[in-house]
């Protein structure tokens, strides 16, 4: 019989998961996934409308051939959530390949938190202009927080900008990450003269106008992954080079996609690869909607950590 499964809490993830092992693990897998060649599977994910509560629950498996990690996200993000709940909650499930048993349960908040800001760290590190002076954040949310972190880390800019609807959450968002940060009145004065701005906002509207954007500054827009919300207008969707983590995911579920018309350019598993150029001095954009493989690497990688800690020091 297989051994039972192992837990791996949020605290544990989080200890365990370190953005430099994390970066490489998710190049590769966004390479893997745009090769299209058979050996990553990984269909759009089911979602599923909770209206009575506002919310979906998303399922999110994968299968890598390569590095044989099979695994599933199960996501639930709710618009209202009751105080101190966070809107977004997942569980990652890793299985044994060769014989489908469970090998563990763990927390998948902390993985989307990480992955998703890393993954949008991996297009910028792509796709960012010359001048990396100001970063501008729109939301102020548990993404914007790992977002902040690891951008901070990996990039040089010398002032950060947050606006979220309420200068009240904009202000502890401030408060609560390392550094100094310019709290806006305005996501127009956020985003003005910024060479990289993100979205993480749960808005179904657009906040971000194209003309506010500064010609070749680049855009990591993360929110919006229902195929009728918005978080930009036609104006950026049509004039940025617009790249995606999955097109098939794109056509599927990105409002900002499906409704603008714009035409998508490539995938940053292609630009990672060298197979699809980046644009640099053009306005780029980045849409983010997150994908399995993404969850189902993080999560292997989670587990060989946690293996290595437990192997008895010979
Ligand atoms: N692309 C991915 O891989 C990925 C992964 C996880 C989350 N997300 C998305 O990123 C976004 C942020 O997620 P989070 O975990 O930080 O959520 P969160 O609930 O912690 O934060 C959401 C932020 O959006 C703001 N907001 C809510 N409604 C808004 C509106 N109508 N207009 C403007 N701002 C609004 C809130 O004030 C808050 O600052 C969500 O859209 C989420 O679905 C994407
Ligand atoms: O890829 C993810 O994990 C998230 C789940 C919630 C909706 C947006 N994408």
């Amino acid at each position: 019989m297989a051994d039972a499964p192992i837990f791996i809490g949020a605290a544990e993830v989080a200890d365990l998961l370190q953005y430099g092992a994390l970066l490489p693990v998710l190049e590769r897998a966004l390479v893997d996934f745009s090769k299209h060649d058979g050996m990553v599977v990984q269909p759009v994910r089911s979602t599923v409308p909770v209206d009575k509560h506002n919310g979906f629950l998303g399922v999110m498996p994968a299968y890598m051939t390569e590095s044989d990690t099979l695994a599933t996200k199960i996501v639930r993000f709710y618009h209202q959530t009751a105080f101190g709940t966070s809107s977004h909650q997942a569980t990652v499930l890793l299985f044994n390949p060769s014989d489908g048993s469970l090998r563990a349960i763990m927390d998948g908040t902390v993985i989307t938190e990480m992955r998703t800001a890393a993954v949008s760290a991996i297009a910028t590190k792509y796709l960012k202009p010359d001048r990396l002076e100001t970063l501008c954040i729109l939301g102020s949310g548990a993404q914007a927080i790992s977002h902040y972190n690891i951008f901070t880390q990996m990039f040089p800019f010398k002032q950060v900008r947050v606006w979220s609807r309420s200068r009240e959450s904009a202000e502890r968002f401030a408060g609560q990450v390392q550094g100094q940060v310019q709290v806006c009145t305005s996501a127009r004065e956020a985003v003005l003269g910024a060479d990289v701005v993100i979205t993480v906002t749960m808005a179904s509207e657009p906040v971000l106008f194209g003309e506010w954007v500064k010609p070749g500054a680049h855009v990591n827009a993360v929110g919006a992954c229902r195929p009728e919300w918005r978080e930009m207008d036609d104006a950026l969707m049509k004039n940025a080079v617009l790249y995606v983590d999955s097109k098939e995911a794109a056509l599927m579920e990105s409002g900002d996609v499906i409704l603008s018309g714009a035409d998508i350019f490539a995938e940053l598993g292609e630009v990672v690869k060298g197979t699809r150029p980046a644009l640099c001095e053009k306005t780029t954009l980045f849409k983010s909607l997150g994908m399995a493989v993404e969850d189902a690497a993080t999560a292997k990688l989670v587990f060989d950590c946690w293996l290595a800690k437990k192997k008895p020091k010979l």
